[in-house]
């Protein structure tokens, strides 16, 4: 997408994969900042403290990661050690244990001397492929926002959680996708964007779609429920981080509450993300998906800019207050309307697909497998 009108995407090689540039997220949107990592102990820090963050931008940034640790030792010792650290640092998103993986599996076999270009190659081409998948994952979910609009003849109000635009992913974004293409091609919509406390990644939607030029409105997490009730809302779209392979979506904290309020409101809820968020080995998500628990002072705090226009953190609580802060969360597949994948819509689990030697060709995710 562009930045200030120039196409830019959120990571690239340089030199020959030797080192990658990625936008530091922290300083956003009050700063516009790129950054240079040459170790992969860099991409682990940048991922750990969110300078990159969004699940299939986690997953490529994890892929360049692995290049950088064989650049460095591409022995298979060092690079298992390195792999096991860089696929740990947050475990929530499937993507990226998920891409570190699919990078060692093609790198082990291989002459230790050979895997770093092939390092390079592989990494290259998942960062391209993402690109290619958030496009498809926009023209299914376009389809969606044109039919409301069809029956509504006025703008669409899409009410979004946390940021999965495109910053985070390659390009593009997933639940954002949608939206950036319907916007392209005429539909005229309105997002509104949920500030999604305590990282505030919202302020990142709402930088994005300003950039764009999307109309949208920031409200406080709070307030959708609100908003729904008001017939505010045609439809909501979020990303995931995680999908079972019934349909359970983990997403940024809030999500779960946001879906509730939805079915409620008989509002359509529908997630964006690739088939690789699907973790196939997981059925019930509540029990099996792991939520990161983050720092306490990201809940105590607040980033924004001070007078002199510096990036600061002010104390929100008083001193020695405790705090708990998951994450994540997960919405069960009877709220989610469906998912928007690069092969399309596919819903969660239906009662023909449980009749007795069922082989439905419905839209299930089974059938994405
Ligand atoms: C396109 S997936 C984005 C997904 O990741 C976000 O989490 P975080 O900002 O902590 O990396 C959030 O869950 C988004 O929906």
């Amino acid at each position: 997408m562009k930045v200030n009108g120039i196409p830019t995407r959120t990571i690239r090689a340089l030199d020959d994969g030797t080192a990658v540039e990625i936008i530091d997220q922290t300083l956003l949107p009050y700063r516009f900042e790129k950054r240079v990592l040459s170790d992969w102990r860099d991409c682990v820090e940048a991922i750990d403290v969110m300078r990159v963050r969004g699940a299939p931008l986690i997953g490529i940034t994890g892929a360049w990661a692995v290049v950088l640790a064989t650049k460095e030792n591409p022995e298979n010792a060092a690079l298992i050690k390195a792999a096991e650290q860089i696929q740990n640092v947050r475990p929530t998103a499937v993507n990226l244990s998920w891409a570190v993986q699919r990078m060692l599996a093609a790198l082990l076999p291989r002459d230790p001397s050979l895997r770093f270009p092939a390092a390079v190659k592989l990494a290259e081409a998942m960062t391209q492929e993402d690109v290619m998948l958030s496009r498809a994952i926009g023209d299914a979910g376009y389809g969606l926002i044109a039919e409301l609009y069809r029956k509504l003849r006025r703008p669409v109000n899409i009410l979004t959680h946390c940021n999965a635009g495109w910053l985070a992913t390659v390009d593009y974004g997933t639940a954002l996708a949608p939206i950036y293409f319907a916007f392209e091609r005429g539909t005229p919509v309105h997002v509104w964007v949920d500030e999604t406390r305590p990282r505030n990644q919202g302020l990142l939607t709402a930088w994005e779609l300003g950039q764009q030029g999307v109309p949208h409105t920031i409200i406080a997490d709070n307030a959708g429920g609100e908003l729904m009730q008001k017939g505010a809302v045609d439809m909501v779209i979020v990303g995931a981080d995680r999908i079972t392979r019934r349909g359970d979506v983990a997403n940024k904290i809030g999500t779960y509450l946001k879906a509730l309020a939805a079915k409620d409101n008989e509002i359509p809820f529908y997630v964006a993300a690739p088939s690789s968020t699907i973790d196939w080995k997981l059925n019930d998500g509540k029990r099996e998906i792991p939520i990161e628990n983050r720092s306490a002072s990201e809940v105590l705090s607040l980033r924004g800019i001070d007078r002199s226009g510096e990036v600061a953190t002010v104390q929100l609580a008083s001193p020695n207050e405790s705090a708990a802060n998951p994450a994540f969360d997960v919405t069960h597949n009877r709220f989610i309307t469906g998912i928007i994948t690069e092969r399309g819509v596919f819903f969660a689990h239906q009662p023909c697909c449980s009749l007795p030697g069922s082989d439905c060709k419905c839209r299930t995710l089974r059938n994405l497998r």
